[in-house]
């Protein structure tokens, strides 16, 4: 995969507080696109991600920043780095993320990296950021 040219996103979310959490959702279970997230948030738990179908909260080392695998890495990898199922639950304290996405530039066509393609088939098709 040529990454000569990246596409870098920057986002900042804001969970308002909410009086009734157990009925919210503060974002919906997705996979991020591209290779790598990076995600800092302001001392205020509230991500979750998806293991075995269960949904697991993140205890947030403070201080730290959590790496997200994403599904460029998932191509590349032809399946061996699981694009990770996250969400956003809302609680009573406001909560701010800075999210910073990583990944090849958008016409970029990733595949599965030909050295791992020795001995197992390709599991995905070549595809490019937009698809
Ligand atoms: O704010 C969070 O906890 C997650 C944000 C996120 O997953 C995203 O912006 O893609
Ligand atoms: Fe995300």
């Amino acid at each position: 995969m040529d990454i000569d040219s990246t596409t870098q996103i920057f986002a900042v979310n804001y969970y308002p507080p909410c009086p009734d959490p157990e009925s919210e959702i503060g974002l919906p279970p997705h996979t991020d696109p591209g290779l790598m997230t990076f995600l800092l948030q302001n001392g205020v738990d509230g991500l979750e991600i998806q293991h075995e179908g269960k949904w697991f909260p993140v205890d947030m080392i403070p201080g730290t920043i959590f790496v997200n695998t994403a599904d460029h890495i998932e191509i590349v990898s032809n399946g061996k780095y699981k694009s990770v199922w996250h969400r956003s639950v809302v609680n009573g304290k406001k909560r701010i993320t800075l999210v910073m996405g990583n990944g090849p530039s958008p016409d970029t066509s990733a595949e599965p990296a030909a050295p791992l393609l020795r001995h197992d088939p390709a599991k995905y098709a070549p595809m490019n950021y937009m698809e």
